[in-house]
């Protein structure tokens, strides 16, 4: 005991010494689980776990070790110590993990000891990848590759968020950056020894090729943000026909469950009913409403009005009706369907027509669906892959995909071209080429992206 506490008292005069705490947390799911993995980072590591499990292990192997309350020298539980020297870690600095039982008060009882050790304090959302931004580790699109890895959902927002998570954006944009830096250096160059042989006109006219080139490729890229955008945050799509076309039961079956309820009362669905789907990798919301017919009451009435609402700002609109109804009208079709996003027609109920009909209404431009035997689903997903323009993706993953990117791009595309202006002072031309660089570097976080730190970080989880 007394020993633990005489290293206590070190520790505490150490840390007062330390210009950033010491920072723990719960990094895997929250509890009850079969493990449970606490991280720890910053200068306190080797004190942090000599006074809690002894002798460090050997770096970046794991060992078995006691895991003890140094106030009372209970054993807390034991288990699997992990131990990452600096500069060489995630964050860049000391970094250590716990796996220890998942059980919520084992895990509870290594945080409480963890917080009473000198200079140690709970980490906040994201402050370990905070860490490795200022550390040098990764750069900012590397840290929203990663926010968007934990957050992903589908196989395409992994895809991209797994390639950008491992550099692909920053690859890109380092390598745009050395050229205009080369350029620069030419450009300078040729400012400063104007009459100078040793700086032929060639070199120059070299320059200004590569800027055409690297404008080019910069276009190509930002021509893809849209996709990539897509296929990072997902589209809304909104099921609109009159009352009883099945839309309903057509959401409950693309979302393989009974999430709106169904019967054959017209009127049935009001409020607007969303899903959060995963359609064929790509993330979609896919919003379900009130059948447009001429109201009967208030209720009904509010829920019309929502459901063109909803309609009007979709990416995408299910067009539904009655396939038996499309085939032999009984009555004109409704006009209240909102303008404006491309919408995808659907003859439902398509069990109930013979294949003549179905030939006659694919003719016609419907999609016959039957919600009931499944028939004509798996065509309307990649129909609506199409529609959406993501059923090709692009050839690679270093994909520009949040507001952020496009913002940026847009800027270095700009600074590009006017410097590509042949009628432009030379001086005028490098100034242009200094603001291109500028926007990669606000891009990749090297410059002038305070502001927007907090923002990214935000999107964290605590542990990350
Ligand atoms: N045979 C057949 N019947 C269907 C199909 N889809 C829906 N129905 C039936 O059609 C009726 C209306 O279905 P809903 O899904 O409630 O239709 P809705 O468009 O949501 O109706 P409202 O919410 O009232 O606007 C129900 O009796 C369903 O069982 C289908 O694919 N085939
Ligand atoms: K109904
Ligand atoms: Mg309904």
């Amino acid at each position: 005991m007394g020993r633990v506490r005489s290293i206590w008292g070190a520790g505490a005069r150490e840390a007062s010494s330390m210009s950033e705490a010491t920072i723990f947390a719960l990094s895997s799911g929250a509890p009850p689980a079969g493990v449970a993995v606490i991280r720890v980072s910053g200068e306190g590591v080797r004190f942090g776990l000599e006074t809690i499990i002894g002798p460090l292990p050997p770096p970046r192997r794991a060992a078995l070790r006691p895991i003890r309350d140094p106030r009372t020298g209970e054993l807390l539980d034991a288990g699997l110590v992990l131990f990452f020297p600096g500069p060489h870690s995630f964050t860049g600095e000391d970094v250590a993990e716990l796996q220890i039982h998942g059980g919520r008060a084992v895990v509870a009882a290594v945080l409480d000891t963890l917080g009473g050790l000198p200079g140690f304090a709970p980490a906040e959302a994201g402050a370990f990848t905070r860490r490795a931004f200022e550390n040098g580790r990764l750069d900012l699109t590397e840290v929203e590759g990663l926010a968007d890895l934990v957050q992903a959902e589908t196989a395409w927002q992994r895809r991209l968020a797994r390639a950008q998570a491992g550099g692909a954006l920053r690859s890109l944009y380092d390598g745009w950056r050395s050229r205009l830096i080369r350029a620069r250096a030419l450009i300078e160059a040729e400012l400063d020894f104007p009459d100078e042989e040793d700086v032929p006109g060639s070199v120059s006219e070299r320059v200004w090729a590569d800027i055409a080139v690297l404008s080019t490729e910069v276009e190509v890229h930002l021509a893809r943000a849209e996709w990539g955008e897509r296929a990072r945050s997902g589209f809304e799509i909104v099921l609109l026909g009159p009352p009883n076309a099945g839309k309903s039961s057509l959401l409950n079956a693309l979302a393989g469950r009974d999430v709106a309820i169904v019967t054959d009362e017209p009127g049935t669905t009001r409020d607007l009913i969303e899903v959060r789907l995963d359609l064929a990798g790509y993330p979609v919301t896919l919003v379900d409403t009130a059948g447009l017919r001429q109201a009967t009451g208030r209720v009904e009435e509010e829920g019309i009005r929502r459901a063109l609402a909803r309609g009007a700002r979709a990416d995408l609109l299910l067009r539904l009706d009655p396939a038996d109804e499309m085939v032999q009208p009984r009555s004109a079709p409704d006009g209240v369907a909102p303008e404006g996003p491309p919408a995808l027609r659907i003859a439902s109920k398509a069990d109930v027509i013979d294949s003549d009909s179905k030939h006659f209404l694919r003719e016609a431009g419907s999609m016959p669906v039957s919600s009931t035997t499944g028939e004509g689903l798996d065509d309307l997903i990649r129909a609506i892959g199409r529609a959406l323009g993501v059923a090709e993706p692009p050839p690679d993953l270093a994909l520009p995909n949040r507001a952020r990117h496009r913002a940026g791009l847009l800027a270095l595309s700009e600074s590009l071209q006017a410097a590509r202006k042949s009628g432009l002072a030379l001086e005028l031309r490098a100034e242009e080429l200094r603001r291109a660089g500028d926007a990669l570097g606000r891009l990749t976080g090297r410059i002038d992206v305070e502001d927007m730190l907090d923002v990214i970080f935000r999107e964290f989880c605590i542990g990350k």
